[in-house]
């Protein structure tokens, strides 16, 4: 059986850096196993369904409520990978974190966060297929893909 994952991957923009290094992207760092970093995200309860799980552990693990994004829903990607022999799905949307300064909450399944720019976080992501996954990211929210910097894409959804 596949083992199925939902989360976000999260975006803020920071008004330090210029386009597009303006982007920043949360990545938790686990505080069992290998400590590898992923966005927030989690197994998916019986009966749930995804962006119920998304959303759920993304307060779990980062303290963040629906009405602190903006979740693109025109953006999903797919990741498949094996854990210890078993296939295993993944689904992440994307969010933009509408404060930039909300504070990130860590529960006890993760030792430390990070805002990372495009490289840093590929870097930390350490797996091909997530990298892959925050490179498409990165593009569709610098290549005209959705519109940042207050104007609304068709794809937002406002979950507040
Ligand atoms: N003590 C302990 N406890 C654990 C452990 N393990 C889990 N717990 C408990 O489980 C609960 C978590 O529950 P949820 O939050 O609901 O679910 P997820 O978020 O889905 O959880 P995971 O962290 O299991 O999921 P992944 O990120 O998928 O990591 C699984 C493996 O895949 C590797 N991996 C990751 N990404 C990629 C990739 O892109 N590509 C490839 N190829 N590989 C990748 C990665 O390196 C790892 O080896 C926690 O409460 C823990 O108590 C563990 O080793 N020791």
């Amino acid at each position: 059986m596949t083992l199925r994952a939902c989360g976000l991957i999260i975006f803020r923009q920071v008004s330090q850096h210029p386009p597009p290094d303006n982007i920043q992207y949360l990545l938790l760092q686990t505080s069992y196993g290998h400590h590898h970093w992923t966005p927030p995200k989690g197994h998916v309860d019986p009966g749930e369904d995804d962006m119920t799980t998304a959303l759920r552990e993304t307060e779990e693990e980062a303290g963040l409520l629906a009405g602190q994004l903006r979740i693109i829903d025109s953006f999903l990607r797919e990741l498949h990978y094996k854990v210890q022999g078993k296939s295993k799905e993944v689904l992440y949307w994307l969010a933009e974190l509408r404060d930039p300064e909300t504070q990130v909450t860590l529960s006890k399944e993760h030792q430390d966060y990070r805002w990372a720019g495009l490289e840093e976080a590929c870097a930390l992501a350490q797996y091909k297929e997530m990298q892959n996954t925050l490179r498409d990211a990165h593009h569709f929210l610098t290549a005209g893909g959705s519109k940042l910097g207050g104007r609304c894409h068709s794809g937002l959804v406002d979950v507040s």
